[in-house]
């Protein structure tokens, strides 16, 4: 499929939509469902191959029903509603939009958005997304082959300031924090509490906490927010435009 043409008319297009996702993802509370979403769209990439990315493929029924993202047509339906109203914007776009917004109307940093992902319907064979039984070097293979650093790695984790984990999709239960709608540095915090009654830790989380050098950005964001909100609003805009050359 065609890039999109990013000109006046398509730019107008995306403010609109940021507007109307501003409005659903507020009103309907899922900022932490559609900031999956366009995190399990991006992560599939390759940078070997430059194959997968956010590239809108999970729309198929052959991607969305992977196990990994089990849930995820709820965000898709949602998206779908706004697609109806902005048809010229990608999927591929759309997707990664929600997740800005959803990091931004729960308070977390601003991440410019540059628009322009083409779609594709080539879906990644299932097993790219990382485990969340396995550890810190799982993490780095799934998170290398994207072309992703450690810091990335930490930073984007701290994703799981949002949310929680649902039985029926994952086999996990529960939220990371206290506050699973507010976007802030909590997850890094209690990281570093150890267990808490009633929250969440995984074995991909806990293991930030074994390797030295994942350790230190653990360190580093639960005692200061702003060098976490700048690092994840940098990684994330990474994670957004994988394998995609803004013009
Ligand atoms: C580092 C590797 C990661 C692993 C192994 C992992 C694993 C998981 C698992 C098992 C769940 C629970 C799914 C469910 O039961 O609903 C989950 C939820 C979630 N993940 Fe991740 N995740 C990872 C990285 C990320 C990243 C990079 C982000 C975003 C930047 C992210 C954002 C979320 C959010 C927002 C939820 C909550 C969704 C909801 O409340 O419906 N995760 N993750
Ligand atoms: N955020 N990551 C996830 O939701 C997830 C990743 C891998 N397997 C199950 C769920």
């Amino acid at each position: 499929m065609a890039a999109p043409i990013v000109n006046a008319e398509y730019t107008k297009e995306i403010n609109k939509a940021r507007r109307d996702l501003r409005s659903i993802i507020s009103s309907k509370n899922c900022a932490p469902i559609m900031l999956r979403l366009a995190w399990h769209d991006a992560g599939t990439y390759d940078a070997q191959s430059k194959t997968g990315g956010p590239n809108g493929s999970i729309r198929n029924e052959e991607e969305y029903t992977h196990g990994a993202n089990s849930g995820l047509k709820i965000a898709l339906e949602i998206c779908e509603g706004v697609k109806a109203k902005h048809p010229k914007i990608t999927y591929a776009d759309l997707y990664q939009l929600a997740g800005v917004v959803a990091v931004e109307v729960t308070g977390g940093p601003d991440i410019s958005f540059q628009p322009g992902r083409k779609d594709s319907n080539v879906c990644p064979r299932e097993g790219r997304l990382p485990d969340a039984t396995k550890n810190f070097q799982h993490l780095r293979d799934v998170f290398y082959r994207m072309g992703l650093s450690d810091k990335d790695i930490v930073a984007l984790s701290g994703g799981h300031t949002l949310g929680r984990a649902h039985p029926e999709r994952s086999g996990f239960d529960g939220p990371w924090t206290q506050e699973p709608l507010k976007f802030d540095n909590s997850y890094f915090v209690e990281l570093l509490k150890g267990e808490s009654e009633g929250l969440l830790k995984l074995p991909s989380d806990k293991t930030l906490l074994e390797d030295p050098e994942f350790r230190r950005y653990v360190d580093l964001y639960a005692k200061d927010e702003d060098a976490f909100f700048r690092d994840y609003a940098e990684s994330h805009k990474k994670l957004s435009e994988l394998g995609f050359n803004p013009n």
